[in-house]
């Protein structure tokens, strides 16, 4: 596939400014950039989703100025967002086939066909479960191998995922890389592939494309890179400023009070768990897919049932609803900000400043003074574009996650207890480390604790004190903060046939 000259602007915003790229077959070329470079919108014009004002597409030998979806599939491109597309009722047949189903002259759906097709795709993507089970019953990573065999249905030249793994566990993780890598290497399929986890880009791609501010900044082999380069092609800093942030692990406050104390806790019907929380404790939870690790936030934020002793601050609180949770000084920043966080047609500053307008007042609102504290959270948090008017679901994945989580990290929020349910993903490196400054920042400020769910490791050894390993809902380990993924992973591993296991702590006066 050849791009060239791809342009594309919204309004004023020029977001595709002439992109050249080739993406050449049997190879796994990765798009990096920072948050609003203009992947999504890139990936849109290859897809049909976006109809680019300038340029051209070039695939098996036809060249094409856009296409719709449908166009998209036929000239060879086949795209697998983030938020899977497959309907949940369905099985893996249906779905693989779902708007292009075999049907016999007098319109009837030809299943025995289908299915025969179905597992011939399904066995090509090493698929190991039953294929006209419906998806509900399926883990994130087999639905994810659903959508990738209903795109090789339509026989595509170029596959594109856009960050495929987010929603998945680690083994799942290396499950997908090793497939997309056979894909590529052994079928010859050309794979465009978006992430902001460098190590996967390390790991699998073969050429590296870094977009900036709408334009390709360069094009080169991985074999030539190390992480170091990828962080400053994505940055466009030194590398030591982007670092350095992840890698200071703060100590632990030893001294202080528990800020708070669960005892027994239990969401809606889960094993019961008791931890104690120092302020000015930043705590990881650690679990695989199903472990229970974001009900428990849930319950946590009185966004879902739950019972046992909860003391925050020396209170004894029933969470009975997300108000009664709010007031006492609890906010969550979920991890599908989409559905749950972002108001969509609100402006970038009323996403922000929402919770605080009575704070922020006099009685009267104050313009000057919502500006100002607007711009200085959206700042620090390199918020692009650096626009207060723009409406929530104008900005791109990754900022819109720095909106909701500006909402709470700025200063004076007035939260006790902060929540957050994968606080970076999709945010790129360079406000990864920002963000992670400003979580420790937050917590650093008297009698205010943050619980921060993660599956990213490298994210729990840079931010937690301490964490949490849960699973099947229970607590099956409390272990300091920089604890090495392969421990963490083995003691997240359920073990069916055993009672609760040994709860191993590691001497803090909060545990
Ligand atoms: N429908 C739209 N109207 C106005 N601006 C838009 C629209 N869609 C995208 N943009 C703008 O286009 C720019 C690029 O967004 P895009 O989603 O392509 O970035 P991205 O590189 O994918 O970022 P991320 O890594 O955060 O997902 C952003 O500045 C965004 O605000």
């Amino acid at each position: 596939m050849t791009i060239h000259g791809l342009s594309k602007s919204y309004g004023n915003n020029v977001v595709l400014r002439g992109v050249d790229l080739q993406i050449r077959a049997g190879r796994i070329h990765a798009l990096l950039g920072p948050n609003g470079a203009g992947k999504s919108t890139l990936l849109g014009c290859l897809s049909g989703a976006v109809r680019p004002d300038a340029g051209t597409i070039t695939v098996n030998g036809l060249t094409h100025t856009g296409f719709t979806p449908q166009s998209a599939l036929k000239a060879g491109t086949a795209i697998i967002y983030q938020h899977l597309e497959l309907v949940s009722d369905l099985s893996a047949v249906e779905n693989i086939f779902l708007g292009s189903e075999q049907r016999t002259p007098f319109g009837t759906v030809r299943k025995a066909a289908q299915r025969r097709i179905a597992s011939e795709l399904l066995d090509r993507v090493g698929a190991d479960f039953d294929p006209s089970r419906p998806l509900t019953s399926l883990t994130m990573g087999q639905k994810q191998v659903v959508e990738i065999a209903k795109a090789l249905h339509h026989r595509p030249e170029v596959l594109i995922l856009d960050e495929p793994t987010a929603a998945l566990s680690s083994r799942e993780t290396d499950i997908l890389l090793g497939l997309i890598t056979r894909l590529a290497h052994e079928s010859g399929l050309a794979i465009v592939y978006v992430t902001h986890l460098l190590r996967e880009v390390t790991a699998v791609a073969d050429e590296v494309s870094v977009l900036r501010d709408g334009s390709v900044e360069w094009t080169r082999p991985t074999a030539d890179l190390g992480i170091e380069t990828l962080i400053e092609g994505i940055t466009g800093a030194p590398v030591a400023r982007a670092a350095t942030a992840t890698s200071e692990n703060r100590p632990v406050q030893h001294d202080r009070p528990p800020l708070l104390e669960l005892a027994d806790f239990r969401a809606s019907g889960a094993p019961g768990v008791s931890v104690r929380i120092g302020a000015g404790e930043i705590v990881g939870v650690f679990g695989l897919l199903g472990s229970g690790r974001t009900n428990l936030v849930e319950a946590l934020a009185g966004a879902r049932p739950s019972e046992g002793g909860f003391r925050l601050a020396g209170s004894d609180l029933r969470l009975s609803s997300p108000g009664i949770a709010r007031r006492s000084g609890i906010a969550l920043v979920p991890s599908d900000r989409k559905s749950q966080s972002l108001f969509s047609s609100l402006s970038a500053q009323e996403n922000v400043l929402m919770p605080h307008y009575r704070r922020l007042s006099r009685g009267w609102r104050r313009p000057r003074v919502e500006q100002h504290v607007f711009d200085s959270v959206a700042g620090r948090m390199s918020l692009h574009p650096m626009s207060a008017g723009l409406a929530g679901d104008r900005f791109s994945g990754g900022n819109a996650q720095k909106l909701v989580m500006g909402r709470w990290l700025m200063d004076g929020s007035g939260v006790t207890l902060l929540l957050l349910d994968e606080p970076t993903q999709g945010v790129d490196v360079g406000a990864r480390a920002e963000l992670h400054r400003m979580i420790r920042e937050f917590a650093r400020e008297s009698e205010r604790a943050v619980i921060f769910v993660s599956s990213d490791v490298e994210e729990l050894n840079a931010l937690a004190d301490r964490v949490v390993v849960l699973a099947e809902s229970r607590i099956v380990g409390i272990v300091p903060g920089d604890t090495a993924e392969r421990e963490l992973m083995v003691l997240a591993q359920p073990a069916p046939s055993s009672g609760p296991s040994e709860v191993r702590s590691e001497g803090n006066t909060a545990a």
